[in-house]
């Protein structure tokens, strides 16, 4: 039978089921999430007690959350499928209206009474809670005395649109739930597999790859040999780096790094082999390089490839004879060292066209170790957004931030040209960005989040993943973005949004060093100081 809903019915659906789907995409914590919608209903209905009963794993329906119950009342709401109007409600699928409860034979008088203090007539609306048609629970009201202005119908229809929103909410959380279990009996698993082998503090990695890599890692680390780390950007070079050092002799020296991308000739040469007073201008007083501070530890030098043939032979003549001279000196300094080099550029290349001195070459390229892209490993993607997810909880006293399975699988199909450190700034921007605690795929709005990483495929569909040859893009940047277009044919580039967004994201993906971000976006370093003053960049500092 069709109801007619008068103007005020269909304004309190309307402003009820607004406020309540505010609340149910809040938070995280179901138990705090339905208190708020139950008291929200309650004030709505003008009823002092709503109940909300889910069906538990022990095939009993249980109260979970109430308003306007005892402690000794709340406790006692528990029905078997069948049992009770709730327990009837739940084994029939359908609403139940009871206009006076003291003449229902079947209600149970558990948590509520049969007719107010006053000797007033109860009456009772329960609705069946539903989602994907699996019955999830039930969602009552007991309303004492005066009958509501609105029609029982309505009520019913309310209750049952607010019963549907409950039931989704429930499902989703219970799948999270199951998820983030099942990804921690998963870790536990692992751990108890990987039990004091190919283990490294704070470096995520179960995939076959990464597994060599911490293989080579245990293997390598406590020698002195210098060491070549490479690999694209943001794939983890210096965590291993680091993961190196601590786990070699020299664990309580110190680990200096140094990127040879960021600072000019002069002043790479300075900062690693320190100066002495009057050196140049401006050197006041003697100050030791890095080469000296890393004494008795681990030098790292980031971006090695990027060093001038000058340079080179600077530090060439280190490697060979172990010594060196401070800026404006001529004393001989030793020192004890172990230097671990990492680089993303093709050094055999530049070796071949002359750019990279094939001495130096052959002096770093001791012990290499590549480590692949997060493409060719995206086994381990759940396990790094779980690792960036939990920093972010305890850097942000956030505990019940957590990702819905499908932004997991999204997450998954990226293409992540900037790897590791990309999905970590993903992971980072849209938890601080967004308002509730579970993340979902809507949350990854490109342009919102200025994350310019394509999906290259739906997730489920067994489409490949195209990388495009650099030479096939015409857009200088263009390289990294690829879409398949279903007919097995890559697409060129997926445009950035805007120049400026390029530059910030170049400039992100180098972890903000103006060096690489130009090489990365094929120009040069002047060019790129005069773009970033013209969109007026500023350059973060670490
Ligand atoms: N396997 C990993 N586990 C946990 N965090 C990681 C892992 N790999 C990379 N990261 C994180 O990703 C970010 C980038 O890593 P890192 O700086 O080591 O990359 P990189 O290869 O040295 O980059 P670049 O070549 O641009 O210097 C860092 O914040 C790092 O902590």
């Amino acid at each position: 039978m069709a109801t007619i809903l008068d103007d005020r019915s269909v304004n309190l659906e309307l402003v009820t089921i607004y406020e309540i789907s505010k609340i149910l995409g809040s938070s995280l914590d179901l138990s705090k999430t339905l208190r708020e919608v139950l008291n929200v209903l309650s004030a709505h209905l003008e009823t002092k007690r709503v109940l909300l009963s889910l069906m538990q794993d022990s095939g009993e329906l249980q109260l979970v959350s109430a308003i306007g119950l005892s402690y000794e009342e709340f406790q006692s709401g528990r029905y078997r499928v069948g049992e009770g109007i709730t327990g009837k409600i739940f084994q029939t699928e359908t609403p139940i209206v009871v206009r006076d409860l003291a003449q229902e034979p079947l209600f149970l008088a558990r948590t509520s009474p049969r007719q107010s203090q006053d000797g007033e007539v109860i009456s009772f609306v329960g609705v069946p809670i539903k989602a994907a048609r699996e019955m999830l629970g039930v969602l009552c009201v007991f309303r004492d005395g005066q009958s509501p202005s609105r029609s029982v119908d309505h009520e019913v229809r309310l209750l049952t649109m607010v019963a549907n929103l409950i039931g989704q909410t429930v499902r989703l959380y219970r799948s999270v739930a199951a998820e983030r279990q099942q990804l921690q009996e998963e870790k536990r698993q692992l751990s108890r597999q990987l039990q004091g082998k190919y283990k490294l503090d704070n470096v995520i990695g179960i995939s076959k790859a990464m597994q060599e890599v911490f293989a080579q890692v245990h293997q390598s680390a406590p020698s002195r040999s210098t060491m070549l780390l490479r690999g694209e950007s943001g794939t983890g070079k210096e965590v291993i780096a680091r993961a190196i050092h601590y786990l070699s002799p020299r664990k309580d020296g110190p680990f200096i790094k140094v990127n040879c991308a960021a600072l000019s000739e002069t002043l790479l040469e300075s900062e690693l082999f320190g100066h002495e007073k009057g050196a140049f201008t401006g050197a006041q007083g003697e100050r030791k390089g890095r080469f000296e501070l890393a004494h008795g530890g681990t030098l790292f030098l980031d971006e090695i490839g990027e060093i001038s043939p000058a340079f080179q032979a600077k530090l060439l003549r280190v490697l060979q004879e172990r010594e060196f001279e401070r800026v404006g000196g001529s004393r001989s300094i030793k020192v004890d060292v172990r230097l671990v080099t990492a680089t993303n550029r093709d050094l055999e290349k530049a070796v071949a066209k002359g750019e990279f001195r094939a001495d130096l070459y052959y002096r770093i390229n001791v012990v290499s170790i590549f480590i692949p892209p997060l493409r060719e490993r995206r086994e381990d993607i759940p396990y790094l957004v779980e690792h960036f997810l939990e920093k972010f909880r305890v850097e942000n006293q956030r505990a019940m931030v957590a990702m819905s399975p499908q932004a997991m699988k999204v997450m998954m199909n990226c293409y992540w040209p900037g790897n590791v450190r990309e999905l970590e700034n993903c992971v980072e921007r849209t938890a601080t960005m967004m308002r509730g605690d579970l993340i979902t795929e809507v949350h990854f709005s490109c342009q919102q989040n200025k994350c310019l990483t394509k999906v290259l495929h739906e997730p489920g569909q067994q489409q490949p993943v195209v990388v495009v040859p650099l030479e096939r893009i015409s857009a200088p940047y263009g390289a990294i973005f690829a879409e398949w277009d279903g007919q097995g044919q890559a697409t060129g580039a997926a445009p950035p949004t805007s120049e400026r967004e390029r530059l910030i994201w170049a400039m992100e993906q180098c972890g903000w060093v103006q060096a690489k971000a130009a090489r990365a976006l094929n120009i040069s370093p002047r060019q790129m100081g005069y773009a970033l003053q013209k969109f007026n960049i500023e350059v973060k500092k670490f």
